[in-house]
């Protein structure tokens, strides 16, 4: 199995204050992984960090092997970014845009525009080639920044956060995007606070809070952990979540309850977990 992504007691500090404290992980090629956390548990300052935008304080990167810090255009070959803010120059139209990135990625013709209309085809914005990107919707840019990042035939893309914003119907054409080019071989790395969007396409999650890593594993694993039952009771005016390892144990404790009054049963999920690790709940 080929290591696509290894952090190893990753720290980084901005003023002495730690935003990512002691992270250690590793991604397989072909995955997909979804990074989950509520705002500033440290989500983007991890991306940075394993794009080379900024350097971890202490510990190791690799990325296909390469060292972020030693090796960083040997890492920044292997991988594409699609950051949080829109990073598509308005003022240029769509096919400037991949021209301009394709450039400065060193990747010559013929082959520079047979990249430019084959990756346009795939986001749908061949016909948009000509526009202004300022023009375009948020899906649409979202869309064009994919198709940048994937210019370079990058093994492994990095996606901060690439939902935020976007109307529902914007947001399943993406994710229908990002599955596909996980079904062609491209490993991938998402961050997201949306429990559907890792619940719909993500194998493996690490849930993020305070700069930790605070679980890690496939939904499975992570309901196995923390209990695959759930009996919700209504306390006053509040619910209080209870977990047992399976669905059988929470309802042979709900038949021994002599009041059953507000009670409830169901399989967990992981906004349950997510709860109930961090003691809230995301926005
Ligand atoms: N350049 C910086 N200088 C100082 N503090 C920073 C810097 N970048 C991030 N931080 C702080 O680090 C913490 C983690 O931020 P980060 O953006 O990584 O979190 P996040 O999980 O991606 O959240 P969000 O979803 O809001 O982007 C926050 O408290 C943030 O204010």
């Amino acid at each position: 199995m080929t290591v696509a992504v290894h952090l190893e007691n990753v720290h980084k500090t901005y003023n002495n204050i730690p935003v990512v404290n002691d992270l250690s992980f590793t991604i397989n090629a072909g995955d997909m992984f979804g990074l989950l956390g509520p705002n500033g548990a440290g989500k983007s300052t991890t991306i940075r960090m394993l794009t080379t935008l900024t350097k971890p304080s202490q510990g190791q990167i690799e990325v296909f092997g390469y060292d972020v810090v030693s090796q960083p255009i040997l890492a920044k070959q292997c991988l594409g970014v699609v950051l949080q803010a829109i990073s598509v120059d308005g003022d240029l139209t769509v096919w400037e845009n991949m021209e301009l990135h394709a450039r400065l990625h060193h990747i010559a013709n013929p082959g520079r525009q047979r990249l430019i209309d084959q990756w346009l085809e795939y986001v749908e914005l061949a016909p948009r080639r000509n526009s202004l990107v300022k023009t375009l919707s948020g899906g649409m840019k979202r869309r064009l920044q994919i198709a940048r990042a994937l210019l370079h035939q990058p093994q492994i893309l990095f996606l901060d956060e690439p939902t935020v914003g976007l109307d529902p119907q914007t947001r399943r054409r993406l994710w229908e995007i990002i599955r596909d080019l996980n079904k062609q071989g491209m490993t991938m790395l998402l961050t997201t606070h949306y429990m559907d969007e890792v619940e719909y396409l993500c194998d493996r999650i690490g849930i993020m809070d305070g700069g930790k890593l605070i679980s890690l594993g496939t939904l499975q694993e992570l309901r196995s952990t923390h209990g695959e039952g759930l009996v919700v009771k209504q306390v006053g005016e509040r619910w209080e979540y209870v977990f047992f390892p399976t669905l059988e144990d929470a309802n042979s404790y709900l038949n021994q309850q002599e009041n059953k009054t507000g009670m409830m049963v169901r399989p967990s999920n992981l906004e349950d977990i997510f709860v109930e690790l961090t003691g809230r709940k995301l926005d």
